[in-house]
């Protein structure tokens, strides 16, 4: 369960959380929308303990994600908007990853085939030269092989052509049962079969929160 409660995120005067209240709950997949600015990404970086809040908490399963990092990203697969300037190659992240989060490398290679990620080929590339579908690709896979409760997605399709687009929804559909998987997304139309709840922000606040189907 995440709880974000009264929670205010300021940068500067700017205020990008704006006493911010809401829970995300097991089996429930939302899409988190919004205009550009909105906040949205503030909310996730906030749950993932990247931020000091200015007041208000986040707890994760009852846990502090910014006290009790370990714990708490233990349990969470995020794949964020940009994807970050890994050196190490795609053999050395995947051996890194087994031992510091136990994925096992084969099903992160089962998840980088089915998106049409040729990880054999690319065994020795640094990440960072890979394209930027490319790196989205193994990032999504990492995602669904560590098998976490709590999946959180910002804009992960952005660099997608429609055919990896298409293989990620369906793996998605394949893999949800009993999480909490949290989108950012500009696309409705791409997740509207997925999530069962859609919640808009706007300068800083939540304007709208709705369940859309019962799973
Ligand atoms: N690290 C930061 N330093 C200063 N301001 C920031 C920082 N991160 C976000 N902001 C500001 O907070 C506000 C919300 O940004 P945020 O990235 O959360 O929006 P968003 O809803 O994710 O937007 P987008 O759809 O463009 O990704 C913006 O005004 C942004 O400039």
């Amino acid at each position: 369960m995440i709880q974000v409660k009264n929670l205010t995120k300021k940068f500067s005067s700017h205020i990008s959380l704006d006493n911010v209240n809401i829970e995300f709950n097991k089996n429930e997949y939302i899409a988190l929308m919004g205009p550009n600015g909105a906040g949205k990404t503030t909310l996730i970086r906030s749950i993932l303990g990247y931020y000091h809040p200015n007041s208000g908490e986040v707890l994760i399963n009852g846990l502090d994600p910014i006290k009790q990092r370990e714990d708490v990203l233990e349990h969470i697969s995020f794949v964020p908007q940009l994807p970050p300037p890994i050196k190490l190659s795609l053999n050395e992240l995947m051996q890194y990853i087994e031992a510091s989060s136990n994925v096992d490398k084969d099903l992160i290679m089962h998840y980088a085939n089915e998106m049409k990620l040729d990880i054999k080929e690319n065994l020795n590339k640094s990440f960072f030269k890979l394209s930027g579908g490319m790196k989205q690709k193994m990032l999504i896979a990492i995602s669904l092989a560590k098998k976490s409760n709590i999946i959180i997605y910002d804009e992960p399709t952005a660099n997608l052509d429609p055919k990896a687009r298409d293989d990620f929804y369906r793996l998605l559909k394949q893999n949800e049962d009993d999480k909490i998987l949290l989108f950012v997304t500009h696309r409705l139309d791409e997740v509207k079969d997925i999530v069962n709840r859609q919640v808009y922000m706007d300068l800083g606040k939540i304007i709208s929160d709705e369940k859309v189907k019962e799973k």
